[in-house]
């Protein structure tokens, strides 16, 4: 495998960049209704609770200004416990309400956010390699964490609240006015400053939201690679290097916090200065006109009470439009994920051919990332494997081996030329089906955390036990036996609780078992001692005798597995033969075979 296909994630830039064009906010988040719409009805409920709990408190000022144009200017105590009753009941309704507007969106609500999780993992599955090459783990898992949270959070609460406290400010605007339309006049004037201002709020917010949440998918990267790659950070003695690049993007993401908060506590200040400035000028008009007898002071009371009850719904306006930023942004992250093409679907009209095996016919391929000004990696690959066939691909280091592999089951998808099975063009065959045709073994063996019998039957479920005994029996997996818990026993993440040796024979294992029709083997017995190796030889040969193979090899002992040598140099395969018959006619295929130059050897002579 390439080296810089090694490189950390994390040192490529975050995708997207993190200063995205100006998008709307309401656009965004019109994409989650699909997922939301199964939960319409309790957030209907949610909406229509928390409605009736806030329209229980604009009820609280007519009650009061009842009381103090009733039973107080009457001195008429006896009057006065129906209503104050009735005070109580509407605070009491209030509190109820929004209890229950909590509870009835809660379930629906968790399912919403799991539905949308699953859609992600599958969408994850099914994408190509080459989006996974491109993009860093960390950012992927802060889609599936974090972006998710959030927008759970925000249909759970201030989509409700943005649409309850709109209204209530609707209303108790509407009743200041009816109570005293000069008092109302005066209490509205900080409105439009506001608008303008929170339009400048939000412009400048969302840049900031986005570029916290893409940090966050890159602390998360550096994270995951310092956990996985823990061994050879100490080893190397880089544990330090890490740990400073840890501390500098969370010291990156801390300070977009700040940034966010200032913003957000700006915005606040005047959010909740204004109206107060408004409120004592109105309050001063209001107790002169009370004093000239234009007003009634139950009137007063009302009309400062209702603006009391609607401090809530201005001062939230802040946070509830702060916080659909943060979910429009978390929306807009999860759908570039969602809308990214998939693996091309097969084509169903090539025409199958008479030819039998494996045969590549002028491909063609360069990695999407591949810096322009480079040449194509593979520019024009012809070969043929015949059924039954065990062919070995020998190359320099980086020539493209790998590369030309993971065409095979469409890991990658060719620029050019066609790729052929049993005389049917790979594209032609639906990806389920190519991928259970072709059973590959990579170079660097993972497992996952999973017994060893799940491990190995991963592409075949349905295998018996007879074809798992066999597969382990191939790959030399004997120690399987001897682990706690035989084939049940759960091998650690990676399974670094094996060898390397150990993990490479269940990879082959995993790639043999149910004998599959064509077998990809990249460099399948690196990790194992000459002993090991001749037995695994021996065992893969009878696999190998019915099976149409492409064995990567780096060594002779694994070209001896094979009926023909194929030799790829730039791009292209130079040379096809037996080994013996390269050996004679190959300069390339003996430096690469003896590690000489045809310069050493005469000198060796
Ligand atoms: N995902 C990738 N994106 C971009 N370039 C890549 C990617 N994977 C590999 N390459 C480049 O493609 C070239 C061929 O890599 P490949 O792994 O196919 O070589 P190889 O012949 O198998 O090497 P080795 O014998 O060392 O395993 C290398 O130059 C490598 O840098």
């Amino acid at each position: 495998m390439a080296e810089n296909t090694q490189l950390s994630k994390s040192d490529k830039p975050s995708l997207p960049a993190p200063e995205p064009p100006r998008r709307s906010t309401v656009r965004s988040l019109l994409r989650l209704w699909p997922y939301a719409r199964v939960a319409r009805w309790r957030i209907a409920g949610s909406v229509t609770a928390a409605l009736l709990a806030s329209g229980s408190v604009l009820l609280v000022p007519l009650v009061l200004r009842a009381i103090v144009d009733g039973p107080i200017a009457h001195h008429d105590l006896g009057a006065l416990w129906p209503p104050a009753g009735l005070l109580l009941l509407l605070g009491l309704a209030e509190a109820g309400l929004f209890g229950i507007r909590r509870v009835i969106v809660a379930r629906p609500l968790a399912k919403v956010e799991s539905a949308m999780r699953g859609d992600l993992y599958a969408k994850l599955q099914r994408l190509p390699v080459s989006f996974h090459d491109r993009w860093p783990s960390g950012q992927l898992l802060s889609r599936a964490t974090s972006d998710m949270f959030t927008m759970r959070l925000f249909l759970a609460f201030p989509l409700v609240f943005l649409i309850v406290n709109s209204l209530v400010f609707l209303t108790g605007t509407a009743m200041m006015f009816a109570l005293d339309w000069r008092l109302g006049l005066i209490t509205l004037l900080p409105a439009l400053p506001l608008v303008l201002l929170t339009r400048h709020f939000e412009d400048r917010y969302s840049g900031a939201a986005r570029r916290a949440q893409d940090q966050t998918g890159d602390l998360a990267t550096v994270i995951e690679e310092s956990v996985l790659g823990i061994r050879i950070l100490k080893a190397f003695g880089r544990h330090r290097t890490m740990a400073e690049r840890f501390k500098r993007q969370a010291t990156e993401l801390r300070s977009t916090e700040l940034h966010k908060a200032d913003m957000l506590a700006n915005l606040w200040a005047v959010i909740v200065g204004l109206p107060e400035i408004a409120l004592g000028l109105a309050l001063a008009v209001g107790v002169v006109r009370v004093a000239d007898g234009d007003l009634s002071t139950g009137t007063l009371v009302a009309f400062l009470s209702t603006a009391l009850a609607l401090r809530w719904p201005v001062e939230s306006l802040g946070w509830l439009l702060a916080y659909a930023n943060e979910a429009a942004t978390a929306t807009d992250r999860y759908f570039e994920v969602m809308d990214e093409p998939e693996d091309a679907p097969a084509e169903s009209t090539t025409v199958p051919t008479e030819d039998q095996g494996i045969r590549f016919t002028g491909v063609r391929f360069r990695y999407p990332d591949a810096p322009a000004d480079t040449p194509d990696l593979l520019t024009g690959i012809d070969l043929h494997i015949r059924r039954g066939e065990t062919m070995a691909l020998v190359g320099a280091t980086g020539s493209g081996k790998t590369t030309l592999t993971a065409l095979l089951p469409r890991l990658y998808e060719t620029n050019g030329g066609s790729i052929t099975l049993d005389g049917r063009d790979i594209r032609s065959i639906p990806l389920p089906r190519l991928r259970e045709l072709v059973s590959i073994a990579f170079e660097e063996p993972t497992l996952f955390s999973a017994s060893v019998r799940e491990n190995v039957l991963m592409g075949r479920p349905e295998a018996t036990e007879q074809e798992l005994a066999t597969a382990l029996r191939t790959a030399q997996a004997g120690f399987v036996e001897k682990l706690p818990e035989g084939t049940a026993t759960q091998v650690g993440e990676q399974g670094l609780s094996l060898s390397g040796g150990q993990r490479q024979r269940l990879a082959l294992a995993r790639a043999v078992v149910g004998r599959p029709e064509f077998l990809v083997l990249d460099d399948p017995l690196s990790a194992l001692d000459v002993h090991t190796e001749a037995l695994v030889e021996r065992a893969l040969r009878q696999v190998l005798a019915d099976t149409t193979a492409l064995v990567v090899a780096h060594r002779p002992s694994t070209v001896l597995l094979a009926d023909r040598v194929a030799v790829l140099a730039e791009g292209r395969i130079v040379a096809v033969g037996t080994h013996q018959e390269l050996l004679h006619s190959s300069a390339a295929y003996r430096e690469l075979m003896t590690g000489q130059t045809a310069t050493e050897r005469s000198l060796v002579r």
